[in-house]
């Protein structure tokens, strides 16, 4: 449905890009009635960029896709800059929302030239300022003189660009993008990922940019939105979804971890690795203790706890180590530098950094 109100809004403007705050409100999504999405309430800021990060069929692109217009929420609302985009009786189509969107695969057309490409957004304006517009979107990216070559002609990284020039163009307030990087070669990523943030902080549009990876979240955003089964895990910066994360899924998406199942006792827990503070966990609670991997130290002939070495993978800087000590059958893991062990080591001592700790109630 498209209210009169929602009509009446002046189409986005090709000048300057104002970025906008993008708030989802208490949104639901379902498709055949099985919910995808399930009372996300979260907002960019203007200027930011927000990753929105989960494993696959967390509901990222399904937010992405309702943000931009291309699909109506079942409940809550989407506003942009405190404007209803999306609502109870109001929705405001995606060509008037002033939102840009790179996807995936870049789609971008194969029988137009990279110029026709990046002028494809700017209809909005003249034959001579779409021109200027589309020439300057590309020198931003650099592509300036490819601007009348085809896209297969171009590497992977440089259609990324294109594509990133295309949204841009239009200078949208918010840009949307899918998953931008993952088809390139991994080599290119890091080069291509660092271009892009430069061009986002040029431009200052806010951005939402979905990913399933954390390392590359971690390394883009400035805030992160984890999401799993549609529904928003925790917000915050990297630091504050690496150090403080709310529950064990949470701190499983950033970290490999040794997991021990215990209960609160006199607020400790105790496992094969040691007696530790549960935290703020209540006595007699069930609890997962998780211990990140670079946390339980391997040394020659000192520590704690006796260990034997089951396996040992060179991983170039550091190496994992999977040991056996007394209590479990659990095999713990452990990763050190490199070299620290000499080769053919089988006994070792462990010691736990128990500034480490993570304790959750298991609910
Ligand atoms: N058009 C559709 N029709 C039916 N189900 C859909 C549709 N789009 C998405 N879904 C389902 O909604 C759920 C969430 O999908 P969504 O694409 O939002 O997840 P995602 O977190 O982006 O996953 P991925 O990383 O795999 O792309 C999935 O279970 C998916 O199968």
């Amino acid at each position: 449905m498209t209210l009169a109100s929602a009509q009446s809004r002046p189409q986005p403007s090709a000048g300057v890009t104002i970025a906008a705050e993008l708030a989802f409100d208490g949104i639901r999504h379902d498709y055949h009635g099985q919910f995808t999405v399930d009372g996300v309430s979260l907002h960019a800021e203007p200027g930011e960029l927000l990753c929105l990060l989960g494993p696959s069929g967390s509901g990222k692109t399904t937010l992405l896709r309702l943000a931009a217009g291309l699909e109506l929420p079942r409940e809550g609302r989407i506003l942009l800059n405190g404007q209803e985009m999306s609502g109870p009786g109001v929705f405001v189509p995606p060509e008037r929302r002033g939102v840009g969107m790179m996807f995936q695969d870049f789609a971008l057309f194969p029988h137009m030239s990279v110029f026709e490409n990046v002028r494809f957004g700017l209809n909005a304006l003249s034959e001579a300022e779409s021109k200027k517009e589309a020439m300057a979107a590309l020198e931003r990216v650099g592509l300036a003189q490819y601007a009348e070559q085809y896209p297969h002609a171009l590497s992977g990284g440089e259609q990324q660009r294109v594509a990133l020039a295309r949204a841009l163009a239009p200078r949208p307030s918010v840009l949307l993008m899918d998953e931008p990087f993952s088809g390139l070669d991994s080599r290119l990523k890091d080069t291509v990922r660092d271009e892009t943030l430069a061009i986002l902080r040029e431009t200052r549009a806010t951005a939402l940019m979905v990913t399933h990876d954390a390392e590359e979240a971690m390394r883009m955003a400035d805030r992160i939105a984890l999401l799993n089964e549609g529904r928003l895990v925790q917000i915050g910066t990297a630091e504050d979804l690496y150090y403080r994360p709310v529950d064990l899924f949470a701190a499983a998406f950033f970290s490999e971890l040794n997991v021990f199942h215990a209960t609160v006792s006199d607020g400790r827990v105790s496992t094969p690795l040691g007696n530790f503070g549960a935290g703020d966990a209540r006595n007699g609670a069930r609890v997962a203790v998780a211990i990140r991997l670079p946390s339980v130290e391997v040394r020659e002939d000192e520590g704690d706890i006796p260990a034997r070495i089951v396996f040992r993978r060179f991983l170039g800087v550091v190496e994992q180590l999977g040991l056996a000590i007394p209590g479990t059958e659990q095999v713990v893991q452990s990763r050190i530098r490199a070299g620290l062990l000499k080769s053919g080591l089988r006994e070792v001592m462990l010691c736990v950094n128990d500034r480490d700790i993570m304790v959750f109630e298991s609910g």
